[in-house]
Formats: structure tokens, C-alpha cells, sequence
């Protein structure tokens, strides 16, 4: 029988689907499942009926959850040849032959183990030494924050007289997140380590305005902010002053665009041509992108263009070709990832996604080693829900007496003590899983990250190419996983244009690792010496055996029920904000609201969505459904609707922490001046 949720389709899956006769459409799916149940008649979960029509397996009363059935088809996959771009990371020059103070190269050497130059900075920091202005890409995981830093620091201590606090901000490193904002700020405290009298500093949203300002006053010369905090400060601190400032970083500028700082970054840079003396400015970018040129042309003066890729090579990394739009191709960037990356990609029908995620994991670190990962979803509420699922279903000890798995989130919803918490706590550990949003996307270097997985799918090649790069950073080894559900594959070409090559990894060999614990174990009587196709038949039922406990955890309370909802419902919002040239690929219209309900364990869509609400959000009565499927698309589709909050959605992560406050006084400001205006007084 199809759930409700299955018969929830939305309106434009293919017509001719919709639109068939029930048997006809069901003999047709039935042909194209590769997951179809076996001649059995089973869909690999042992249940038998209950009376009212529910299913119940063996385990007391446990709903069954029908994850293989009335999936779509899992496409072949094509794989576009691709050249991919290698980038040399390290070269034979040794810091000890720049012309840097000895102090310094023994810090790199002693204290952060360093002693070989990287391709970029052997191209950087040359140049920085001899003034001159720099705009820098490079792969990630390469040594830009040293490329910069080392020259600036060199630049500072050689001041005579020495530098003092009272001299104030001579560098000003602006980044896009407080994440990255604590971690460059944390690499001058150590380059600073011989030179004492320079004081670094770091100003981010979430932290008291109050301590920043006294630590201002106090003096900082190497301040490193986020964009949204130090425009706070330059217009509600009157200690701060920029008279001084001689070095200006721009770091992930490209981020800081997207994010819609341009203001901000307007303000600043205002606030500095005012008074500022003669300056070195350096900006890094992933992305040449219009603003970043623009940006570029305001801020730098005569820059040397620092590039480090090599051109495409002609070995090409995959064999099967398929035609590309040459045109869309030259136009799109070319990406240079670490050569030590294994990429991978999995389809998934999206009923299966959260048991393949959650399979991935347990088989990474719990039942073969210890790996440490990092998974990228698209919004805070998702991250939080499924931060508290795995905790509460994964986490479980077990029986060899390891440890529980540890899951840690980072989004930007969370308060800024627990943001630098979790990210300490991960950068120590050996092991753990990272959930997160995009937030700690760009920048951050957390040791030994052994697989980033995208389990929502980026917005751009460029960002998957910051979240990859999590992993395998300065000649380290590390792999990838994409999770694209059959209807997304077509963005295999998409990285393909981009010169990103990916591998395909079996959603059944993913699966059948939970074969290695028999808390998943099926009714079934399967035996090492049984059939592959016995095989399956046991994967498919531990597999809904786990979704059967993600169900159950949803379902029983209302707490976590709503929490399920409010993370499908950010999912949906999420998803509506791919840009217009990847709205073929992903398009809200092509989700299946049952499918995608179901991979944040609800049995059923949901009814009721809100503003945010899926195609058959309001199901029920089967003859509202269309009319109600379309109110709701266009409540997901609308312009209207979305556009301002999809950009409060994605600005809220990286906010400066300080919007909050803003909007108070703001709101404060209205009512004393209605209150004025009532009692017939001037302000
Ligand atoms: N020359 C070097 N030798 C060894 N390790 C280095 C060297 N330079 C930098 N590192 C280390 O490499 C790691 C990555 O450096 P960094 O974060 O600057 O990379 P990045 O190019 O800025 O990456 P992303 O693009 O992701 O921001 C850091 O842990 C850093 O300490």
C-alpha cells in the first residue's frame, strides 16, 4: 500500500506520472525501483497488519517505514572527463632564506613546526616584503593566512621606535567568520610570541561590546575582525581610531561579498581613506567574482596577481565521456582541490538519505576506525535536529566497550560561548562528527578531518570546494562524500565544468555496513553463506530497522516532532535559494515533500507548513490536495515571500552577533519618539 506520503507528489513531477491510472503508475515505478521489493512481495521489512491498516514489525508496536519502495530510478551515473588542476603545495625554500628576523623563522620553526615554504607563500611573501599590494588564490589547505601574516609581522617589529598600545590598529585582517576571526587571530599570537610589545586582537559579533571596547581603549595593534562588529565599533566606539593603520587583509573577500558586507566593508574602508597613511593591502579571494574586482580596484594599489593552479594537465581522471556545453564550460572557473582528496559522490532517494548518512557514520567511526568528519547541512535548525537525533540514537555504548560517538554542531544560531566550544572541542579531538552549516565552510583548519560529507548539496562549485577542503589540507590525505538524491545528479557536470571530478560510491555497499552490528538486525534469517541477493534483503531491513528508531525518537514527543518539522520546513526554505543557473538541477518543485519528510524520520509530510510549507503540506482531504499543493508552491516559489527571508536566513549565520541589538534601540527609538509625538514634545 502507498503511504500518504508517497501519493504526496509534487505538481510537476513528470505528468505523465501523475497522471496515469494508479495501476498503470505503480506497475511503472515497481519497473524502475533498482530498490523494488523482492518477488516476495516484501520491501525488505518484516511486519505483519494491524487491523486498522498501520504496520507494525516484530519489535513491540515499532511502525514499519516503507524506505525502498516507490523510489525513483538511480540514473547511471555519467562522469564528464575532467582535467583536474594540480597545485604544487610545497616547495624546497626554506623560511631561513627570507629575509625575515631570526625570532621569527625560529617561532615557525620551534613553535609551529615550520619550516618549508608553500607555493603561495614563496610567491607572496616576496612580494609583501617589498610593499607591494597583493590580491591571492590558491587551494585551500595552502598556507594563505602565514603568506600574509609573516610579512605583516616581519613589517611591525622592525618599527623603530618600537611599537606600542597606545600607537593603536597598525593591521586591520578582516574575515567573513568569528570561527576564522578567532583562529587568524590565534596564529598572531604565536607569530607574535619573540615580539612581545605588538598586541593582536579579535573583535566578533556574540562577545560583550562592552569588553571589546575597554580592550580597544587598551590598544590592539594587529585587530582582526568580522565586517558587521567593527563597523559596530567604528560607529558606537569613539576609541577607535585608524590614523595609524598601514596594513589592511581582506581574507576570503569573495565570502564576505556573498554575505552581503559590501556596506560594511564600504564603511570601513571609508573610515580608513579619511585618515589612514600610505598602506599595504592584500586581499585573498577564492573567486574572482565582479565585486571582488571592484573591490580590488578600490582598495589595492598596483597589486601583483598571485595565482598559484597550474594549467589543466592532459591526463584526464576519468575514462566514460559525456558532451559538456563547451561554452558554459570556458566560461565557468576552474577550481584546483588537493591533489591527496578522494571525491566522492552517492545517490540516494531521499526516503533513504538520513539511514545513509547515518550508516556512513557508524561505519566511519564506530565500526571500522576512528575517522573524524564534518557534515554540511543547509540550515541551523536542521543541524540542530539532527544533532540531538544521533546523539540520542547513534550515541549509544557499545558492546566492544569504544567510547559513544560524539557529535558536535556549529551553526549560526548558536550562542558564541557554545560556538567556541564546539569548534575547540572538535579541533582537539581525534575523532567525532562535526554538523554544521556553511558557517564553518571557508577558512577554518581543524586538524586531522579525515571526510567531509555534503549531505545537503552547496550552492555554488566554489563552495564545494571550501567545504572539501576541510580535509586534506597542507599534503594531508582526506575524502569527500556528495550526497545528491537521483534527481540531482546532473551537478556531477556542473563540478565537472569547474574541472572537479568525483567518483561514485554504492548506496547499497554504504548501506551494508550495518551489517557489522546486530542491533539492526532484520526478522530475516540471514547467514554468511546466504545469497547476495539474501544480502540485500538483510541490509534493507537493518536499514529499516535504524529508520524505524529515527521514527520513533521523532514521534515520541511533541518536542522532537516539532523539531523534525522546523528542520524539514528550513530545509525546504533552504532549497528554494540555489541560484537561477542551477534551478534545473535543484528546484523545489522537484522534491517530494513524503520522500524528503521522511529523511527527518516523520512518517508522514506534515500538514500545515506555514510560510515555508511543502507542496501537500495540507494534505488530508485528497480533493483540497491540488489546489492546496499549489497554494503552497507558490508560498515556496514566491519571490515575495522569500527573497528577504532567504537573506535573513543565510545572513543570520555569520551575523556580527549585534542585528539583535540594533533592531531593540531601534524599536526603542520609535516608541520614545511616538511617545514624544503623543505628549506633544520635541526630542
Ligand atoms: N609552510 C608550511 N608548512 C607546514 N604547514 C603550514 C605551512 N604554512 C601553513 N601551514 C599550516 O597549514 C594549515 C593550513 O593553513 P591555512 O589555514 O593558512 O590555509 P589556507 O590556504 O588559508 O586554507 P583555506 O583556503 O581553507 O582558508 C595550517 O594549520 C597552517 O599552520
Amino acid at each position: 500500500m502507498m503511504s500518504s506520503s508517497d501519493e504526496q507528489l509534487c505538481p510537476n513531477i513528470s505528468s505523465d506520472v501523475t497522471s496515469s491510472p494508479p495501476s498503470r503508475r505503480r506497475k511503472r515505478q515497481k519497473a524502475q525501483q533498482p530498490w523494488a521489493p523482492p518477488s516476495d512481495g516484501t520491501d525488505g521489512t518484516p511486519k505483519k497488519k494491524k487491523k486498522d491498516g498501520a504496520k507494525e514489525t516484530g519489535r513491540g508496536g515499532i511502525k514499519t517505514s516503507s524506505l525502498f519502495k516507490h523510489n525513483p530510478d538511480i540514473p547511471d551515473i555519467h562522469r564528464p572527463a575532467v582535467a583536474q588542476l594540480k597545485e604544487k603545495i610545497f616547495t624546497s625554500d626554506l623560511f631561513s632564506d627570507l629575509d625575515l628576523h631570526p625570532h621569527l623563522v625560529a617561532t615557525l620553526n620551534k613553535v609551529m613546526n615550520i619550516s618549508t615554504l608553500t607555493s603561495v607563500q614563496k610567491q607572496t611573501i616576496p612580494a609583501l616584503l617589498a610593499g607591494r599590494d597583493a590580491v591571492v588564490r590558491s587551494q585551500t589547505g595552502s598556507g594563505k593566512t602565514l603568506s600574509y601574516a609573516v610579512p605583516l609581522v616581519q613589517s611591525l617589529q622592525s618599527i623603530q621606535p618600537k611599537v606600542s598600545r597606545s600607537d593603536g590598529p597598525l593591521a586591520l585582517v578582516i574575515v567573513p567568520t568569528r570561527e576564522l576571526a578567532q583562529q587568524t587571530f590565534q596564529t598572531f599570537q604565536k607569530l607574535l610570541k619573540p615580539f612581545t610589545w605588538i598586541v593582536p586582537g579579535v573583535l566578533m559579533g556574540g562577545e560583550k561590546r562592552k569588553a571589546e571596547k575597554a580592550r580597544i581603549r587598551k590598544g590592539i595593534n594587529i585587530l582582526v575582525s568580522t565586517p558587521g562588529r567593527l563597523v559596530d565599533h567604528i560607529k558606537h566606539t569613539l576609541s577607535i581610531a585608524f590614523s595609524a593603520v598601514r596594513w589592511l587583509v581582506l581574507d576570503e573577500a569573495d565570502r564576505t561579498l556573498d554575505l552581503g558586507f559590501e556596506k560594511d566593508l564600504t564603511v570601513i574602508l571609508n573610515s580608513l581613506n579619511s585618515t589612514g597613511p600610505a598602506r599595504q593591502n592584500v586581499l585573498l579571494s577564492a573567486t574572482l567574482t565582479n565585486g571582488v574586482t571592484r573591490l580590488a580596484d578600490v582598495c589595492l594599489n598596483n597589486p601583483v596577481s598571485i595565482h598559484v593552479s597550474s594549467a589543466p594537465s592532459s591526463d584526464l581522471t576519468t575514462t566514460s565521456v559525456v558532451t559538456c556545453d563547451p561554452e558554459a564550460a570556458s566560461q565557468s572557473e576552474s577550481f584546483a582541490v588537493p591533489e591527496a582528496l578522494k571525491q566522492f559522490v552517492v545517490v540516494v532517494p531521499s526516503k533513504v538519505r538520513l539511514v545513509c548518512l547515518a550508516a556512513f557514520i557508524l561505519d566511519k567511526c564506530k565500526f571500522s576506525q576512528n575517522d573524524k568528519l564534518i557534515v554540511f547541512i543547509s540550515s541551523c535548525e536542521a543541524v540542530e535536529f539532527l544533532h540531538s537525533l544521533f546523539i540520542a540514537v547513534l550515541s549509544r555504548p557499545s558492546a566492544n566497550h569504544k567510547p559513544p560517538l560524539m557529535f558536535l554542531r556549529l551553526h549560526g544560531n548558536m550562542k558564541q560561548e557554545e560556538r567556541t566550544e564546539a569548534f575547540q572541542q572538535f579541533s582537539v579531538s581525534q575523532s567525532g562528527v562535526l554538523l554544521c552549516t556553511d558557517v564553518a565552510a571557508r577558512g577554518l583548519d581543524l586538524p586531522q578531518v579525515t571526510w567531509i560529507i555534503q549531505y545537503t548539496p552547496p550552492t555554488a562549485a566554489a563552495e564545494y570546494v571550501h567545504r572539501v577542503g576541510r580535509t586534506a589540507r597542507i599534503g594531508a590525505r582526506g575524502s569527500s562524500l556528495l550526497f545528491l538524491t537521483p534527481a540531482e545528479t546532473a551537478f556531477i557536470t556542473e563540478l565537472a565544468n569547474h574541472n572537479i571530478s568525483l567518483s561514485e560510491m554504492k548506496l547499497q555497499d554504504i548501506l551494508s555496513s550495518l551489517m557489522f552490528d546486530d542491533v539492526y538486525k532484520g526478522r530475516g534469517k540471514y547467514h554468511s553463506k546466504s545469497s547476495s541477493k539474501a544480502l540485500e534483503q538483510e541490509v534493507r531491513e537493518r536499514a529499516t530497522v535504524l529508520q524505524t528508531e529515527f521514527e520513533n525518537f521523532v514521534h515520541a514527543d511533541a518536542r522532537s516532532l516539532q523539531a523534525a518539522k522546523k528542520a524539514l520546513q528550513s530545509f525546504l526554505r533552504a532549497y528554494t535559494t540555489y541560484p537561477a543557473h542551477l534551478k534545473h538541477i535543484f528546484h523545489i518543485r522537484s522534491l517530494h515533500l513524503g520522500h524528503a519528510a521522511k529523511s527527518f524520520g516523520l512518517r508522514d509530510a506534515p500538514q500545515g507548513l506555514s510560510a515555508a510549507a511543502g507542496p501537500g503540506a495540507s494534505g488530508g482531504h485528497r480533493k483540497n490536495q491540488n489546489q492546496a499543493r499549489k497554494q503552497n508552491q507558490k508560498k515556496l516559489t514566491g519571490k515575495k515571500r522569500f527573497g528577504q527571508r532567504e537573506v535573513q536566513l543565510f545572513r543570520s549565520e555569520f551575523s556580527s552577533g549585534l542585528e539583535g541589538g540594533d533592531a531593540k534601540k531601534k524599536k526603542k527609538k520609535k516608541k520614545k519618539k511616538e511617545a514624544f509625538s503623543q505628549s506633544g514634545e520635541e526630542e
